[in-house]
């Protein structure tokens, strides 16, 4: 049976990212012969040149066939003083809404060979393995009413709505726990219940949850206090579970735990496991086109593609054990450096995989 992996390198170093992690499985398709099709297409800046629309109609169509999507990253300052409705980063959120990807799994691992790579001191970070579950397709993201509106006073107004209805906060509620349940059986849900009232509702909503699955401990915290925690001790963390802008932010910032944004990566999926891979970094315009952005996080999110929509762990599971070995040779691209290590580009980096496979 083939399947059909969509790839959509986007803006900025998404292209040179995707085009060493396209290396990679083209390489794992033929060593475990898994009779995979692959298909480029356009979205985010490269979309809004070509088409004028950050989200194609064809894009979405094969997206929408498509077993898998594997995407790099959109955005740029050559897009940035457009109107939101035409801004790059709408492909992306349009794919994450019309696809139903709500669930947004973001493993922060340290690899033991980057803890010096860490911001944080190696005894509080040794070890470090947490999942954050970003809830990606309800929230302030997507609330309506949106938009400037102008007052009667003559000053105009900012707005965005917080909300999630009771049955978004299940079915990402449920993921959450079965992750726990799958780990090390904690689950942390954040929110700023103490102030909007959106947020009452998913820590009720949670505790509601928790008898479906009494072998895991629930544990709720702001997420103020969260982002301190996680600099301050982030091994009292397993499974992470939260609305989508808090999940945007606390996971950058769990990022550096593991050394750099460019070692994290990101699966979002939808009810039947249909899913997106991606880098949860950006289009970094500051080093876009140089060839020296780290690839293993979208490489490390190949991996996810291939355990978690297309069964494949064998194949998920080799990809990962190379990534280790090309760290145990010291390989190291600029933003994951430090003492004792060889500086690559990205595509040595990719190479380094790919022979490691
Ligand atoms: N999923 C996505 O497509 C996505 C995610 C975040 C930001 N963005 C977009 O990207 C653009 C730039 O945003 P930003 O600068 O806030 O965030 P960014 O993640 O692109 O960059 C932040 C910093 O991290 C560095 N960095 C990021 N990825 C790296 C990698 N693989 N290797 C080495 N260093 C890396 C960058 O050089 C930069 O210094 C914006 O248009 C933003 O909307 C897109
Ligand atoms: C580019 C942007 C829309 C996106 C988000 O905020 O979700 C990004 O920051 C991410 O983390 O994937
Ligand atoms: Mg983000």
């Amino acid at each position: 049976m083939s399947r059909n992996v969509l790839l959509l390198p986007g803006d900025g170093i998404g292209p040179e990212i995707v085009a060493e992690a396209e290396k990679i499985l083209h390489a794992i398709n033929e060593k475990f012969d898994l009779k995979l099709t692959f298909d480029t297409g356009l979205v985010g800046g490269a979309a809004l040149d070509e088409a004028d629309n950050p989200l194609p109609d064809d894009t979405l169509d094969m997206a929408r066939k498509a077993d898998a999507i594997l995407l790099g990253a959109v955005g740029g300052p050559k897009w940035d003083a457009l109107p939101m409705a035409k801004r790059p980063e709408k492909g992306l959120l349009g794919l994450r809404s019309n696809l139903e990807l709500f669930a947004n799994l973001r493993p922060a691992i340290l690899y033991p060979q980057l803890a010096s790579a860490s911001s944080l001191k190696p005894e509080v970070v040794s070890g470090l393995d947490i999942m954050i579950v970003r809830e990606l397709t309800g929230g302030i993201y997507f609330g309506q009413p949106r938009g400037v509106r102008q007052l009667e006073s003559g000053e105009r107004q900012g707005y965005n709505t917080y909300a999630y209805t009771e049955s978004e906060i299940r079915r990402i509620g449920r993921v959450a726990f079965e992750a726990a349940q799958q780990r090390g059986k904690k689950l942390c849900s954040v929110d700023k219940a103490n102030v909007l009232e959106v947020t009452v509702l998913w820590r009720e909503i949670m505790n509601e949850l928790k008898s479906e699955y009494p072998d895991v401990e629930l544990s709720h915290m702001y997420v103020d206090n969260a982002a301190m925690q996680l600099v301050r001790a982030p091994k009292q963390f397993d499974v992470i579970v939260t609305g989508n802008m808090f999940g945007d932010i606390l996971s950058d910032e769990a990022a550096m735990l593991t050394g750099s944004i460019g070692m994290l990566p990101s699966a979002s999926l939808n009810s039947e496991k249909q899913g997106m891979y991606e880098p949860c970094h950006g289009s970094a315009p500051d080093i876009a086109g140089k060839g020296i952005a780290n690839p293993l996080a979208t490489i490390i999110s190949a991996a996810m593609m291939l355990r978690y929509s297309l069964d494949e762990e064998k194949a998920a599971a080799a990809i990962e054990a190379a990534v280790n070995k090309v760290l145990d040779q010291g390989l190291r691209t600029a933003d994951i450096m430090s003492e004792g290590g060889t500086r690559v580009s990205t595509r040595e980096m990719g190479d380094a995989v790919l022979a490691a496979l």
